[in-house]
């Protein structure tokens, strides 16, 4: 069962997730345990990205490096792994050098036949529910620990690419020539997605976050008719098997990054997380009034010092409090997308003391 850790002594992320009104903004940011960190570069001077994944005691030590390092100052802890991890599961290979690389990606639908029908989440992933199991421990209950996993289109996407793409060319040509069989292979990572993310809150984790980072290249058409019904599938599910099991739900979060706020607040998530480019104030008018909402400072803000990053927070929390009539609720602070490495991490460091001071209600 969930609840044998220590208890949780900050719940401000759970409760802003939920929509209520916070005394300030939590916050967190996407990416916060990696090479930016000197920390984290120091643990993958010796060991291969994957092996850290798949190695518990290592899974669990960078992800509280953020948390020690900023104590008392963050909000949130997300374990580390990879959206990358479901493909694995389902056989195929995949490298990271220094970005991601399959060497045997999907080409045609002939090759889903390579894939298993189904997977066993506990053999396959066990390793990220052990790692879940020794952070809760190991959080101590500092902080909420977020589980996470990567969309079907998102994992779609990398499977036939067989790495980041620009174009997605490929991805999409199987959308427009291969519909139906697109959807099949849709539809089977969302099982997983379902079984991997239900057994992360069987493990600990305290809010899920789905990460479908290539959303926004989609046409909104093309994304309600590939992406949505397989997000919607996935929050249904994964609610539907934590009550079936008599777990507590959890919030979950849906970062469809890029991709139109009304359309992903259809998909039935607590939380929608915003990309830069994305207005808050537009966004709770024009769009969604209810659902909480994450983000959106752009991450290359760290780079511009002291000064830019203290007048563009001011300036974030001045939005995010309009949008709400005044007040700092239903709101998670966070980049509008990961922080990249180069970012001096005592630079981060101000930028969540001027959240502490900006976002505090008045
Ligand atoms: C698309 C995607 C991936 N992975 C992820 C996404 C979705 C979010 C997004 O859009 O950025 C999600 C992810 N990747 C990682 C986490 C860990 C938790 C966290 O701190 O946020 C999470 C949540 C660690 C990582 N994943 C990766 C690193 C760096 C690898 C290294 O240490 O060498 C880390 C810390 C590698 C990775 N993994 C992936 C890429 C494209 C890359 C290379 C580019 C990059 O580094 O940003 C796939």
């Amino acid at each position: 069962m969930n609840s044998d850790f220590p208890p949780l002594k900050n719940d401000l992320l759970l409760r802003a997730a939920r929509g209520e009104q916070t005394d300030r903004a939590p916050v967190w940011v996407m990416r916060q345990a990696g090479r930016y960190l000197p920390e984290f570069r120091k643990v993958r001077e010796d060991h291969e990205f994957f092996e850290i994944c798949r190695t518990p005691e290592l899974a669990t030590e960078v992800t509280i490096q953020p948390i020690r390092r900023y104590k008392g100052l963050i909000d949130a802890a997300i374990i580390f792994s990879d959206i990358l991890v479901i493909p694995q599961a389902l056989g195929m290979e995949v490298l990271m050098q220094p970005g991601p690389v399959f060497p045997r990606p999907l080409d045609t639908p002939a090759d889903l036949a390579n894939l298993p029908d189904t997977i066993d989440v506990d053999k396959e992933l066990g390793y990220v529910f052990d790692a879940i199991k020794m952070t809760r421990e190991k959080l101590e209950g500092q902080v909420p620990l977020i589980g996470f996993c990567g969309a079907p289109w998102t994992l779609m996407m990398y499977m036939i690419e067989g790495g980041s793409s620009r174009t997605m060319q490929k991805s999409k040509t199987w959308l427009f020539k291969y519909p139906e069989e697109s959807r099949a292979l849709l539809k089977r990572l969302a099982d997983v997605c379902v079984d991997f993310l239900v057994g992360q809150v069987k493990a600990g984790a305290q809010l899920l976050q789905v990460f479908d980072s290539a959303a926004g290249d989609l046409s909104p058409y093309d994304f309600e008719t590939f992406s949505i019904p397989v997000l919607q599938q996935i929050s249904i599910d994964v609610r539907n098997r934590l009550s079936k099991l008599g777990l507590a739900q959890v919030p979950l979060t849906l970062f469809a990054k890029g991709a139109s706020p009304t359309l992903a607040a259809r998909c039935g998530y607590d939380v929608i997380g915003l990309h830069w480019t994305q207005d808050p104030l537009d966004v709770v008018n024009n769009h969604v009034a209810n659902t909480s909402l994450q983000g959106n400072l752009d991450p290359m803000v760290l780079f511009g010092g002291r000064e830019a990053i203290e007048r563009e927070v001011e300036r974030m929390c001045k939005a995010f409090r309009s949008a709400r009539g005044g007040i700092t609720k239903g709101w998670i602070a966070n980049l509008g997308h990961g922080i990249t490495p180069g970012v001096d991490p005592d630079d981060l460091k101000w930028f969540f003391e001027c959240m502490h001071k900006y976002s505090a209600s008045a």
